[in-house]
């Protein structure tokens, strides 16, 4: 994305508050217009009533600027409210607008992006878009016409002095230039970094056990030092850079304030200007120089803008999950690979053209050895990915075409690598779904969560991604979660590998009980399970070798008799 097409979306978002907008504006014009008078003012303050000696004008003319700073005190108020109004509205709009985003993600975007370097990144982006309702950029809005006004003050005054003030205009747009081309250099390169360091920070933390276990903290700590200066390298440029701005820009300042003093002396005592017209020189030409820093400015904050801008954009625009379906005639159906073919990265086909009929209410099993593609036919039947090529049918219906959220209403997964929230068990099992205890209890019950129950109630806190419970005791809550949720079709990946003894009979024991009616697709070596589904499914290298049931295939199917010897 180039800059103009970064600003161009930064204008419509803040089109969506233009009213408010306006009514800033129109408080930056009145109060710009305002305090263009007040020099004029000054002017006969100076010459009039005090050189003059007009006592009642004098104190006319100070209270008139007295009434001119209140009011324009009471504009700022407004204006203030405003755009601090506007300025939380865009802050809430970018952070609903990127977490439903992200909630919407394909999977893949997870494989290779932590959450703290997520989370870092968004905030960071938000932050420097919302600065774009700071003070300083909507009092550009109006600067021009401060400008404008300024230079006719300078004309009326006197218009040798304000050659010199037009003269200054290019010198200093130079300056200004340089200074912002610098920032947005430095502010890239620094959002790279900062972006690089959140990424190792939340891969470092995740593996915090192995950092313990293999004694790495001392590699840990210099990479953790490497990527931190590198940052704080960056910060203090982009400090320093500021202080420099602030102190050219002074500087230059000050140096036409003192050519204006000496000329206006020159004039004043040549008899050709009066005192308080040097002055409120003076003051009108920081009306025309001011503004001229702070437009120039606004390139040098937009500097630090724009590159979040890009990013921030850059990530709204991932693709999401599709979901176009409108189909809403969903029924439990048979579910039906068909010649469906998958690959994770491109010309790297994991699954070559599968077809498999999962018949409604039946048992399958799928087998295969490490890396045969069981995990990505779990992935492709729960619209995690969508097929490369070939069809996934619910009865007759293309399963891409229907609604996401009905279909993912049809399937419950119980797998291995289940999240745990960090809540109670009952909310981890319910997921926002009412229902009263005593299901709840007798879904413990069957998953055998039972005597866990019994002994902590189902009030207790799980801890980070279930941190607190054992790995039985998790797997045991997705059984529950699933049976409490009750989809027709409900999927185990390698569920049972966890579980004691006693409890893989239990399960066992569901499939022809409660989940009898129910489409069960399970992934699993277990003989128990093996030899009571009405189909195996054998996976070889991405194609089906084999389907049929136990007796079928025991004897005939060498990956089947390697399994189960393995298994002895
Ligand atoms: N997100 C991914 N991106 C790229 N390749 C992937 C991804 N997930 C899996 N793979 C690759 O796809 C192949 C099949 O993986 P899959 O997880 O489906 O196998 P599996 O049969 O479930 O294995 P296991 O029994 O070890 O769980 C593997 O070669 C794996 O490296």
């Amino acid at each position: 994305m180039d800059n103009k097409v970064a600003v161009k979306r930064l204008l419509l978002l803040l089109n969506r508050y233009r009213k408010t907008i306006i009514v800033i504006v129109c408080c930056l014009f009145i109060s710009t217009g305002l305090n263009l008078c007040v020099p004029l003012i000054s002017q006969r303050i100076m010459d009039d009533g005090f050189i003059g000696g007009n006592k009642n004008l004098l104190i006319e003319l100070v209270l008139a600027s007295m009434v001119i700073y209140t009011i324009n005190s009471l504009i700022d108020i407004i204006k203030e409210k405003k755009r601090v109004d506007i300025s939380a509205k865009i802050q809430y709009f970018l952070s609903e607008q990127s977490f439903s985003h992200l909630m919407k993600l394909r999977v893949n975007y997870f494989n290779n992006t932590n959450y703290a370097e997520t989370l870092n990144n968004i905030n960071t982006d938000i932050n420097q878009m919302t600065s774009i309702a700071d003070s300083s950029v909507f009092f550009v809005i109006t600067q021009a016409f401060s400008m404008a006004g300024g230079i006719i003050g300078l004309f009326i005054i006197d218009f040798r002095m304000t050659i010199l003030v037009l003269l200054f205009i290019p010198i200093k747009c130079v300056v200004m230039k340089y200074f912002a081309k610098k920032q947005k250099q430095i502010m890239d390169e620094f959002i790279i970094r900062n972006q690089k360091y959140a990424k190792w920070f939340g891969d470092t933390v995740g593996g915090v056990r192995e950092v313990k276990l293999f004694n790495i903290f001392d590699k840990k700590h210099e990479e953790f030092t490497h990527n931190q200066n590198e940052i704080i390298e960056k910060q203090k440029q982009m400090n320093m850079l500021s202080q420099w701005n602030m102190i050219v820009d002074s500087i230059m300042v000050q140096f036409l304030s003192t050519l204006l003093y000496i000329l206006g002396a020159n004039l004043v005592f040549d008899l050709k200007l009066s005192v308080g017209s040097v002055f409120a020189f003076i003051t009108y030409s920081a009306y025309v120089t001011g503004p001229i820093s702070a437009i120039l400015n606004i390139g040098y904050l937009l500097s630090g803008i724009i590159p979040s801008t890009k990013r921030y954009y850059a990530f709204m625009d991932l693709e999401e999950e599709s979901d176009s379906g409108k189909t809403l005639d969903m029924r439990f159906n048979d579910l039906k690979l068909k010649q469906v073919s998958f690959a994770y990265e491109k010309d790297k086909c994991i699954l070559k053209s599968i077809d498999i009929l999962f018949a409604k209410g039946s048992k399958t099993a799928i087998i295969g050895r490490n890396g045969s593609g069981k995990t990505t036919i779990i992935n492709l039947l729960t619209r995690m990915y969508e097929p490369t090529s070939g069809k996934i049918l619910l009865g007759a219906e293309n399963v891409s075409e229907l609604p996401l959220w009905a279909y993912r209403n049809m399937v419950s997964v119980v797998s291995q690598q289940i999240y745990l929230f960090n809540d109670t068990i009952r909310n981890n099992i319910c997921l926002y779904k009412h229902v009263d205890d005593s299901r709840i209890e007798a879904a413990c019950m069957d998953s055998g969560l039972e005597d866990f129950i019994n002994e902590v109630s189902l009030d207790y806190v799980v801890g980070q991604n279930g941190a607190m419970l054992s790995g039985g005791q998790k797997q045991k809550i997705a059984l529950a979660r699933a049976l409490i949720h009750d989809k027709p079709i409900v999927i185990f990946d390698e569920a049972t590998s966890n579980t004691d003894a006693y409890s893989e009979q239990q399960i066992n024991g569901l499939l022809n009980t409660k989940l009898k009616e129910k489409t069960v697709i399970v992934i699993t070596h277990k003989k128990e399970i093996l030899s009571k589904v009405d189909q195996i499914v054998v996976l070889k290298e991405g194609v089906v070798d084999d389907t049929g049931t136990y007796d079928e295939l025991i004897g005939k199917n060498d990956e089947l008799d390697i399994m189960m010897e393995k298994a002895e």
